[in-house]
């Protein structure tokens, strides 16, 4: 049974334009993902396709105005908004994109402590204080006092003692040192080793690609493909979607070939097939509905042409 399933997640803002007038802008449509026990997901795609807001649906973290709509479970069970709130920092644990999310009254020592749940909090905290190269006058310090990387670092600890059985990571490692970076790419992989289940959202295909089991390609807030970590090879024949496809070989070890055109933004998404105006395979049956995801070779995919 998987650690945590959601399930056709749709996310939509309400705003005000002009005078009373509201908008809807939908930035998550249809979005499935599955964590498993002993295993990492990768979510990889590009600026705004939606990676942080699934994150925070999970932590039932979102703004007010944000409307909700789909179904998650947490071992087998319903995932509900009170749920969310008590497992929160205890089974699912969040490293946040950003480092503004420490509290800034707090020292950084008892931020960590706090989060410990078992054992001697103190300890826990100079052991992982330790790990991540942290000396031992930081936990004096408040997070005003610590350079980008540090206060990343101080993150990391604060989800690594908590003993969650979830780790939600987004972007955990910008601004670490290639050596600190390898370190906390390396702890993620024992933290799933040991049991947990990992999300693991990041712009670096490479480092993804390093040590998940499974990646997951988001586009204008969707999941197009999800597909075993070895299919990422050769030309990307093996991937399933053109955009993952693409997004492959836009690497520069690759062929370097950048993608033409943009995703769409919310306010103006396509009628059918999200990739569908940027489409190499697009025909005028894509643009008739949006494509259910479906399996394909060890793996989903949401296109009607995928092979
Ligand atoms: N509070 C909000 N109100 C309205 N729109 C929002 C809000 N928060 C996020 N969005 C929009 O939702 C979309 C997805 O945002 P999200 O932060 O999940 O992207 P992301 O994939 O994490 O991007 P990045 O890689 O830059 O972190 C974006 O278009 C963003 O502008
Ligand atoms: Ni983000």
């Amino acid at each position: 049974m998987p650690i945590l399933e959601v399930k056709n997640l749709s996310v939509a803002f309400t705003q005000y334009t002009t005078g009373f007038k509201q908008k809807s802008h939908q930035v998550i449509s249809d979005l499935n993902v599955t964590l498993e026990a002993g295993k990492i997901l990768a979510v990889v795609g590009a600026s705004g396709s939606g990676k942080s807001l699934l994150a925070h649906a999970i932590l039932g973290v979102l703004p007010t105005n944000a409307k909700v709509s789909g179904s998650m479970t947490y071992v087998g069970e319903e995932l509900t908004h009170a749920r969310k709130i008590a497992l929160r920092g205890k089974e699912i644990a969040l490293v946040p994109q950003s480092v503004n999310y420490l509290d800034p009254l707090m020292k950084v020592g008892k931020q960590v402590r706090t989060s410990v749940r078992t054992g001697d909090p103190k300890e826990a905290q100079k052991n992982v204080f330790e790990r991540y190269h942290l000396k031992p006058e930081v936990e004096g310090m408040y997070p005003f006092e610590l350079s980008g990387g540090m206060a990343r670092r101080t993150l990391l600890s604060t989800a690594i003692v908590s003993g969650a059985k979830v780790i939600i990571a987004d972007e955990p490692t910008p601004g670490l040192d290639p050596t600190v970076m390898k370190e906390a790419l390396g702890n993620f992989r024992e933290l799933a080793d040991s049991g947990c289940a990992v999300m693991l959202i990041t712009h670096d295909i490479d480092s993804a690609l390093s040590i998940a089991d499974e990646i997951a390609v988001f586009y204008a807030g969707t999941t197009v493909e999800i597909a075993p970590v070895t299919d990422f090879t050769g030309k990307g024949e093996a991937l399933r979607h053109p955009y993952s496809k693409a997004l492959w070989r836009a690497l520069p070890q690759n062929d370097f070939i950048p993608i033409k055109g943009s995703q769409p933004h919310s306010s103006a998404l396509p009628p059918g097939c999200l990739f569908e105006p940027r489409c190499p395979w697009a025909t005028s049956d894509c643009r008739k509905g949006r494509p259910e995801m479906r399996e394909l070779r060890d793996g989903t995919v949401r296109c009607i042409h995928a092979t």
